[in-house]
């Protein structure tokens, strides 16, 4: 099989490594020719394209182009200028961390063209490279079929680790849920380690729980994996700043829960923790400060210092 991979950043470059060692072979196409170059330098089974209509031309109908561009104006872009070179039959899957509603959009303007679109989903971040990526795909089951060579490769293993959930649109629903959930998890672990840490009665090591925690405890997973692995090394962060960054995602999925009715405490709190730490205004807690003093007579701190 051979397909065409836009977007070689962290996500795209890797994936098409995995792809190449796995025996199917890329075009790879990126803003910046130079990354296609490299990689192509660095693979025999990677080529690169100067432009995407480079890129399709090097394929043989019915093709497959990946994209892998930010979500977005990117994403956007490059799918209408793939209508211009693409012909019925071809297919074009977006792996970003699109909005499902905007892939449902990509979906007609593609059905327009007699373009079958697919929406997949990609967990795994750096280390899917090794490791192998989850994909959550969606779209009709003969283009998924058509695609299957790829997303054996791409997954942990073949038969595991990728799966079709659904129609067009399934596939980044099913990611942003998946990473609503990822926010959840991620807070109830920072919540218990940082009760951990503060109890300085006990002077609890927050890595050596964290290994602890790995064997045999109910909350075994990979985040608590990747975090014995950072705190064991360094378990007092002193030089990462308190700051959480945000991409989308988690307020989706909020959204979603808002629209459908559907409680999710959990995940809400996990995204508003995350703004919280993005406040660098602090307004909401010096207003606070300031009106708990204006009806009470309590103390503010000023400036940062207790007064
Ligand atoms: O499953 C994954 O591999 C992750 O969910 C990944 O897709 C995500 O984009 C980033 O880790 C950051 O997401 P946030 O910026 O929203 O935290």
């Amino acid at each position: 099989m051979r397909l065409a991979m836009l977007g070689l950043g962290r996500m795209g470059g890797n994936m098409a490594r995995r792809l190449a060692a796995g025996g199917i072979e890329v075009v790879g196409w990126n803003r910046s020719r130079e990354t296609a170059d490299a990689l192509a330098a660095e693979w025999d089974r990677i080529s690169a394209a100067g432009t995407m209509a480079e890129a399709v031309e090097a394929l043989t109908p019915p093709r497959v182009v990946w994209s892998m561009l930010p979500a977005g104006e990117a994403t956007e872009a490059a799918l209408m200028e793939l209508t211009r070179h693409l012909e019925p039959g071809d297919i074009v899957v977006d792996g970003g961390n699109a909005d499902y509603r905007e892939s449902l959009d990509h979906g007609r303007l593609l059905g327009d063209s007699g373009i079958e679109f697919i929406d997949a989903g990609v967990s795994g971040g750096v280390w899917g490279r090794e490791e192998g990526y989850c994909l959550m795909v969606g779209g009709t089951e003969a283009a998924v079929g058509r695609l299957e060579p790829a997303l054996r490769v791409l997954a942990p293993a073949p038969d595991r680790g990728w799966a079709r959930v659904g129609p067009v649109g399934a596939g980044h629903f099913t990611k942003m849920v998946h990473n609503g959930v990822e926010y959840g998890m991620m807070q109830a672990f920072a919540e218990g380690f940082d009760l951990l840490e503060r109890k300085e009665a006990f002077a609890i090591d927050p890595g050596q729980v964290a290994e602890l925690w790995r064997h045999g405890s109910v909350v075994r997973s990979w985040l608590l994996d990747l975090m014995a692995d950072f705190l064991g090394e360094d378990a007092r962060l002193d030089d990462i700043a308190p700051w959480v960054a945000d991409s989308g995602e988690g307020r989706w999925t909020v959204r979603e829960a808002v629209d459908s009715g559907v409680p999710a405490p959990v995940l809400t709190a996990a995204l508003y923790a995350r703004f919280q730490s993005q406040d660098e205004r602090g307004y909401q807690a010096r207003l606070l400060a300031r009106l708990r003093q204006a009806f009470g007579g309590h103390a503010v701190r000023q400036g940062g210092e207790a007064e």
